[in-house]
Order: structure tokens, then C-alpha cells, then sequence
């Protein structure tokens, strides 16, 4: 699991630490990791550390003195190395020392742009967890400057002038190649549009104690996702695996429904019921789906329902399913459909699965809103719904309605930004409430395994929706490791 934490916690269990230790420690642990990483990537951009032209972009707390340390321990090993103060009055004093003592030399910002287009390596210590709202102007040249050069950029524990907490991006900030982060991720790490901004991301340890219920943030990774997946046992039959009910499509939208079950035929339920006006496309497709034209009441057992894709104007039949006393998946046209207050008052899980749009038209907001601020968008639906929200996007979030950590979902693709492409992940997460899995999880989950069968199905080349769905099994086998 990829762990991201709030600054106010990392701020509190550094405090923690620091009484604890002497003087300057925990900035000398964040620097010699910094440095370490920066010694890696000059190898690889200009052969080795020594004789490298190094540009360290220095604001006025510790995230530059952090970059300052990292500098001095380059240009010991024989680096250039040239600090760019932002306000040289301000600079980290010891920091500052050790980089000339070292050899090191410092300019003002004005004519720091030439050097920064020359240098190998730029590191971006204009600010950290302490900043808010975009760059400074001052900074504002600096980080044009390191973006035209063909210097690798590394960002000090956040491209500067991106939202720690929320990955929101309001102004100017600095496009990275690569971020050292301290102690913890930090949610703007994982979520976009920050994290498009962090380029690869490396974690240095520096002894901070973080308590896992503490964490805002988590991605899951292959070995959690392996834990999560449902496996059938010996004992097994079709029902006790579960029965996943898909009432979706209208006579106008019958692919919704074909690519509804073609997802939740992948997701590890036993048995997958289809109610609705396109039966005969979905029989057509997969025999071996159970249909009903009865109505959702009147199908038969089911441990969960997926409502709402292609499913047009049939209030009624959303109503029915929101009635149901099992999970379900409400997406598409079903969120629109759906009385708020009917979602509020169900007492099995719920998972609502909109899309920017979709959300939007929920909270009443622009899409851009929410694009721009997917974490606070997805808690607040899940609070005002009182239901689990998987907001899909560059990055998928998926917030719970009772708080704690998001998760969010990195192996998406923009492949997957194809028409049909959300049926299949709703029938694939419903498939997986129906084995039993809580909504976080099943979200999650199920998130991960479309993503990843995005990329199985793309390998760089456009994919349809229906090869997403047929990629599935072999995301699964790859996250099994079989
Ligand atoms: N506290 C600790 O124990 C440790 C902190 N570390 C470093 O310290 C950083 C936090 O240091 P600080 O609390 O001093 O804060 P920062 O250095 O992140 O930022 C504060 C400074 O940036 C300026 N600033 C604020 N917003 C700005 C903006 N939008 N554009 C340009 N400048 C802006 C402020 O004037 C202030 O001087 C971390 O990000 C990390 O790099 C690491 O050394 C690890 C240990
Ligand atoms: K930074």
C-alpha cells in the first residue's frame, strides 16, 4: 500500500521525532536521501557526479535548506554547484554555509535563467509542505526556465506550488521528472493534477512514526489487491460465490447492458442476472447470463445490483433497486435517476461510480471544479449521499461515506477514455460487492483491475470498451502473480 498522509500529521509526528533528536538530524536524513537520488539520475543524464552542473532553486525555508544540504553533498562528490536564492537574506543559514564550505556558489534570481538552461540537473527547493495557493511570482521565471532546459528537474518533497493536501494546482508550479519526498507521501502526490506535476516519486524514510489510521490518502498496489480478490473454495457453488443483478440498457442503449455484464461476468461472482429491455443483445453475447424481464423485484436472489448504465429515463426501475436490501452500484444515467433521499435512507452499502461530469451535475458545480479538486469532490458526495463514490478520471478516487482514507487509483490509462469503457467497470465492481467485498474495496478494486486491463488491452494502441472487459482475466492473473 502506498500510504499518503496530511501535512498536519506529518508536521506533528516530525515534531515528535525532532524532540527527540538532535538538532538539524531529521534535515540531514531528508538531504543525504535527496542527495543519493540526485547522484542517480546524474549518472544517468550526464555519466557521473563529478564535473555535473548542478542548479539548486532555493526558497526561503526548509525545503531549500533541504535542497541546500543535498547541494553540498553534490559538490563534495565534485559537482558545480549553484543556489538560486529567492530571497538571499532568508535563506537556511546553515545550509547556505555548508554548500560553501563545500565549494558551492549562490546568485540571485534575476540572471539565473542562463545558468538553470545549462545545468544537468535542477533541484527545486522553492518550497514544500509549507506552502499554498501556486508560485510566487519571483518564482514564476525560475520554474519556466527549468521547464525549457533539458536539465532533469527534481522536486524536494513537492513540485513546488502544489496543494500537499488536495493535489489541487491553482497557478504556476514546477513540472518535475522526479520527487524525493520525506517521511510520507503526501496526498498531492497520488492525485492528479498535482501528481501529473511529481513526474516518478521516491519516498526516503526518516523515521517518522505514522499511524496507518491517520493516512488521507492510499493506493493500493499489486500485493494488497491480490489480499482483496475474491477465490473461490472448494465448497463453492454459483450462489455461494454470489449473484451480481445488472439492470441496465433501454431499447436505445442496449450496449451498456451487453458491456455491463461483460464486466460483471469478470468479476468474480458466480452468476451474473440481467433484467431489462436488452436481453436478447446480452444473450446474444453471453449465454451464459440469467434473464429476466420481470422487473428487478421479481429476478431472484441477487447479493448485489448494478443500476443505471444505458438505462435512459426508467426512474422505476432505479427506485426498485435503491428498494433492495443488498448493495448497489449506481452509475450512468441511474445517478441522475436516483432520489437522494432514496440513497440517504438505504442501510446496505451503496457505491455511486459518476465520472466528472456526472459529479458535477451532483454537487451542483462545474466539471472543472471537480477536476481540479477530485479529493474534497468525492468526500463530499460520499457525505452527502451517505453512500461509498468512486469519482472516475485520470486519477480514480474513491472516497466512503464514514471518512478515512481515500483510495486512490493509479494503474488507469488515458486509453481507457473510450466510449463504454465505465459500463464494464460498473458491472466489474458490482460482480465484486456480490462476492462480498465492502464498497471501498470492491471500488477500489475494481478500479484497479480496469485500469490495468486498459493498459493490457491498449499497449498503445485505441482499444474498445469490449476489449477492456476481455483484458480482465489477465489483470487478474498479473495482480495473482500466476
Ligand atoms: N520539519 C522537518 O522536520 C523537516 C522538514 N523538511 C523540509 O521542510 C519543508 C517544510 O519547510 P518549511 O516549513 O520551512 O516550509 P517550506 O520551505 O515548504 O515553505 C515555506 C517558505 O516558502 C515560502 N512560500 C510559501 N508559499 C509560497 C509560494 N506559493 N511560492 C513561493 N514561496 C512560498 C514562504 O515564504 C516560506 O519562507 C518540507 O517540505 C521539507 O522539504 C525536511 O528537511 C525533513 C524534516
Ligand atoms: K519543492
Amino acid at each position: 500500500m502506498r500510504t499518503a498522509y496530511s501535512v498536519e500529521t506529518v508536521r506533528n509526528a516530525e515534531r515528535e521525532l525532532m524532540a527527540r533528536l538532535p538538532e538539524g538530524a531529521l534535515m540531514q536524513r531528508a538531504a543525504a536521501g535527496l542527495a543519493a537520488a540526485c547522484a542517480q539520475v546524474l549518472g544517468r543524464v550526464a555519466g557521473r557526479v563529478y564535473g555535473s552542473r548542478v542548479v539548486l532553486l532555493v526558497g526561503s525555508g526548509d525545503n531549500g535548506g533541504d535542497a541546500l544540504y543535498a547541494g553540498a553533498r553534490l559538490a563534495r562528490r565534485g559537482a558545480g554547484v549553484t543556489a538560486v536564492l529567492l530571497a538571499p537574506d532568508r535563506a537556511h543559514g546553515g545550509g547556505l554555509a555548508a554548500l560553501r564550505r563545500a565549494g558551492g556558489r549562490t546568485m540571485s534570481g534575476e540572471s539565473a535563467p542562463a545558468d538553470v538552461a545549462r545545468a544537468d540537473l535542477v533541484l527545486d527547493g522553492i518550497v514544500g509542505i509549507g506552502g499554498k495557493g501556486g508560485l510566487r511570482e519571483a518564482a514564476v521565471p525560475l520554474a519556466d526556465a527549468a521547464a525549457r532546459s533539458r536539465a532533469a528537474v527534481v522536486a524536494v518533497d513537492l513540485p513546488s506550488g502544489v496543494d500537499a493536501d488536495t493535489g489541487e494546482v491553482r497557478g504556476a508550479v514546477v513540472r518535475a521528472d522526479l520527487t524525493v519526498t520525506f517521511g510520507a507521501h503526501k496526498p498531492g502526490l497520488l492525485i492528479d493534477p498535482a501528481r501529473e506535476y511529481a513526474g516518478a516519486v521516491r519516498l526516503v524514510d526518516i523515521g517518522l512514526a505514522l499511524p496507518a489510521e491517520a493516512a488521507e490518502a492510499e493506493a493500493l498496489q499489486h500485493a494488497d489487491v491480490a489480499l482483496l480478490l475474491p477465490v473461490p473454495g472448494a465448497e463453492s457453488d454459483k450462489y455461494r460465490r454470489g449473484v451480481v443483478g445488472v439492470a441496465a440498457g433501454s431499447a436505445r442503449y442496449p450496449g451498456a447492458a451487453v458491456l455491463a455484464v461483460a464486466g460483471a461476468l469478470r468479476g468474480g461472482a458466480g452468476a451474473v442476472r440481467y433484467v431489462g429491455p436488452a436481453g436478447d443483445a446480452v444473450i446474444a453475447r453471453f449465454p451464459e447470463t440469467l434473464v429476466s424481464d420481470e422487473g428487478p423485484k421479481r429476478a431472484g436472489r441477487v447479493q448485489a445490483w448494478v443500476v443505471g448504465p444505458g438505462a435512459g429515463d426508467d426512474a422505476s426501475t432505479v427506485a426498485e433497486v435503491l428498494a433492495a436490501e443488498v448493495p448497489v452500484l449506481i452509475d450512468a444515467d441511474g445517478l441522475r435517476l436516483a432520489d437522494p433521499e432514496a440513497v440517504r435512507s438505504r442501510t446496505a452499502p451503496t457505491l455511486m461510480t459518476p465520472h466528472a461530469g456526472e459529479a458535477a451535475a451532483l454537487l451542483g458545480v462545474s466539471r472543472e471544479e471537480v477536476e481540479g479538486a477530485r479529493l474534497s469532490s468525492a468526500r463530499e458526495l460520499a457525505a452527502r449521499y451517505g453512500a461509498a463514490v468512486l469519482l472516475k478520471g485520470s486519477t480514480t478516487v474513491v472516497a466512503s461515506p464514514d471518512g478515512g482514507p481515500v483510495r486512490v487509483n493509479a494503474t488507469g490509462t488515458s486509453w481507457l477514455a473510450t466510449a463504454g469503457s465505465g459500463d464494464v467497470l460498473s458491472g466489474l465492481a458490482g460482480s465484486l460487492l456480490a462476492t462480498g467485498l465492502p464498497a471501498l474495496d470492491a471500488g477500489s478494486t475494481a478500479a484497479y483491475l480496469h485500469g490495468l486491463a486498459g493498459r493490457l488491452a491498449a499497449r498503445g494502441a485505441p482499444a474498445g470498451a469490449h476489449d477492456v472487459a476481455k483484458a480482465i482475466p489477465a489483470a487478474w492473473r498479473d495482480v495473482r502473480g500466476d
